[in-house]
């Protein structure tokens, strides 16, 4: 591990602005190194599109993304220093979970023996011991979602997106894979940007929150405070319209 993944990266949207058609947005915002943010915020208000902008799935119109301080804008996303995890369709289905995690470390599968010794031991830090052999159907959703972390922890990139990753699972599942990605992050310092819409997730373990609403960022600050009674107005109003599970959380203590 070097110096850099220790330390850990921030992550930095300047001004960036970008359109599809008529959604427009501009994000200015900094995600602070070695930390988990979380980013809310109502469905359609960019919060994907803010992660494929730093992944560089998608390219802005002007501003800059800069990672670590390096102005990543023009480089493709293979060369960011960045690993993704969505929802689902994370792993190739003909694939076995070790070839599927060994793409982490190269994409044409050409593997040395220390490769396969990282595999393995990513299998095992994620809870997949033994289970290397198996294709994917033969998982379960929350193992599958492992084998993603795994490949991520091969990879070893300084910056880990998440983008609603255990949305599909259980709420206690849920709480199990949310501890295991607090885990990792806190290993390898990554600067974790997590998108939820549950604020009981967000809390579980982000120390910052960052709330996204018509293509802008219209809030942020610690988790702690975000969450709170007098928490901003902004993040409130949403978490009033969204039902029990937010209730829950404007009644808990801080
Ligand atoms: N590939 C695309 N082409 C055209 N419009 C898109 C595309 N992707 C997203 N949009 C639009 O951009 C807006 C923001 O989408 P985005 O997926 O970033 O929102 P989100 O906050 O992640 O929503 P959700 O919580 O529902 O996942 C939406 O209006 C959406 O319809």
């Amino acid at each position: 591990m070097n110096d850099r993944t220790q330390n850990g990266v921030s992550v930095r949207l300047e001004n960036v602005a970008f359109s599809y058609g008529e959604a427009r947005f501009v994000f200015d915002a900094e995600f602070r190194a070695g930390a988990i943010t979380a980013v809310m915020g109502a469905s359609g208000s960019g919060k994907s599109t803010l992660l494929n902008l730093v992944a560089g799935f998608e390219s802005p119109q002007a501003g800059r993304v800069r990672i670590g301080g390096e102005d990543v804008t023009a480089l493709p996303a293979s060369m960011r220093p960045v690993s993704m995890v969505f929802q689902e369709n994370n792993l190739f289905a003909h694939l076995s979970v070790e070839a599927n995690v060994g793409l982490g470390r190269s994409p044409s599968l050409r593997l040395a023996a220390q490769d396969r010794e990282r595999v393995e031991a990513a299998l095992a830090r994620t809870g997949l011991a033994g289970k290397g052999k198996r294709l994917p159907r033969e998982l379960s959703g929350g193992e599958r979602q492992r084998v993603a972390l795994a490949r991520v922890l091969v990879r070893e990139r300084p910056v880990l997106l998440l983008d609603e990753p255990f949305a599909s699972l259980g709420p206690a599942l849920r709480d199990d894979m949310l501890d295991l990605v607090a885990r990792l992050q806190a290993e390898r310092c990554m600067t974790v940007l997590f998108v939820t819409h549950q604020p009981d997730d967000a809390r579980r373990i982000a120390d910052h929150v960052v709330f996204i609403e018509g293509g802008k960022v219209a809030a942020s600050g610690a988790a702690a405070g975000f969450f709170a009674d007098d928490g901003p107005d902004v993040f409130r109003r949403y978490a009033g319209t969204n039902g029990r599970e937010s209730r829950h959380v404007a009644r808990k203590p801080t």
